[in-house]
């Protein structure tokens, strides 16, 4: 089976680089700029149908969640419009689309963890151009996987564990949001999952099961708990340590508003597609142990 993934460098991709060596019968290919460039439409559809995918995985994505406020065209253009032409390109092509997207779609006022039916409300423009995404996503194209995740982290790209280590070099103490919730998801989970839910969906004409989808870590935590949850791993495998001090969203002011509680009920993937993810301490661990050793150290200070 061949799979098409949309970028080049971002996590999901690279860790389904990584992930899809131990499956033999898995071609990936990575698809992005100059050749597939979400932000210029003309791109999108002559790139994809000359890799000949037989299954698509939409995850490149505009993902400065500050900036989109100062760019809201351009997150648009690339979260929304160019989603969607990928989508419409997998249809064409006759490939499903897996499409991946983000906590964030959710205000974040709720009370539990939000369910694949919880009507969206986004804060911040990066919200707002993901869920335009998936919209133009289900419109364009009716074999669709919508998989929202949240918080993500690997060994690869930008991300919040690679901060905190980052941070933790210079520092001896972090101050760190405690009043926002949700699901720290590994990258490298992501792509297992994709993997399994790939190897249901090729070949099989009856598969019923496309729609909107929660995928997240389990377990849940606030940002200032991950923060701690990473130092102490870090400083047990003897990397840098910095104590975590717990504050409010008001005390760290940004751009874009983030949600308050983005906790995803993920039982929908698991009953519908028989596998859940592991705990996040554990994958977190596993990710700051690779971010130590030397194959990768150097990207803590890139
Ligand atoms: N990061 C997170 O915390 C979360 C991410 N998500 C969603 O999951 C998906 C994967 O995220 P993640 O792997 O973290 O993303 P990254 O930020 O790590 O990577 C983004 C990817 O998008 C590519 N890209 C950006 N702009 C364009 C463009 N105009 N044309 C083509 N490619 C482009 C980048 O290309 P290049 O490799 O060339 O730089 C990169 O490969 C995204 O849809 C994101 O919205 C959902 C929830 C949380
Ligand atoms: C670096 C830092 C951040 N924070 C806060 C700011 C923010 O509320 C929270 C997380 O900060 P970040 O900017 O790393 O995370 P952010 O960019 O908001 O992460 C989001 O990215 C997009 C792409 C998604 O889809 C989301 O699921 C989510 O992962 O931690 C601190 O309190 N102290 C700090 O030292
Ligand atoms: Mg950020």
């Amino acid at each position: 089976m061949r799979l098409v993934v949309t970028g080049r460098e971002g996590q999901v991709v690279s860790s389904l680089v990584e992930r899809a060596r131990t499956h033999p019968d898995v071609e990936v290919v990575t698809l992005g700029r100059p050749e597939l460039d979400l932000a210029k439409p003309e791109t999108i559809e002559r790139a994809l149908v000359a890799t000949r995918p037989d299954l698509v995985v939409s995850a490149a994505a505009y993902t400065a969640v500050d900036q989109a406020e100062d760019e809201p065209d351009l997150a648009f253009a690339v979260n929304g419009i160019g989603a969607g032409h990928v989508a419409a390109a997998a249809a064409r092509i006759g490939a499903p689309v897996i499409h991946l997207s983000t906590d964030y779609v959710f205000d974040g006022s709720g009370e539990g963890a939000y369910v694949e039916e919880d009507e969206p409300a986004p804060r911040s423009v990066y919200g707002a151009s993901k869920l335009a995404g998936e919209q133009a996503v289900a419109k364009a194209n009716p074999r669709h996987l919508i998989l929202r995740t949240a918080w993500v982290y690997s060994p690869f790209g930008r991300n919040f564990v690679k901060t905190m280590l980052r941070l933790a070099a210079d520092r001896d103490e972090l101050a760190v949001v405690a009043d926002q919730w949700g699901n720290p998801t590994s990258a490298l989970d992501i792509a297992d999952a994709i993997l399994h839910v790939a190897a249901m969906l090729h070949g099989n004409k009856d598969f019923a099961s496309y729609g909107v989808y929660h995928l997240a870590g389990t377990g849940e935590t606030n940002w200032s708990g991950f923060a701690r949850h990473i130092l102490d791993t870090s400083q047990a495998f003897g990397g840098p340590y910095a104590r975590v001090r717990d504050i409010a969203t008001v005390d760290y002011p940004t751009k874009a508003q983030r949600p308050a509680n983005s906790r995803l009920a993920r039982t929908k993937f698991t009953s519908e597609f028989g596998w859940t993810a592991p705990e996040w301490r554990e994958s977190t661990k596993e990710v700051v142990r690779r971010l130590l050793i030397g194959e990768t150290r150097q990207t803590l200070t890139a």
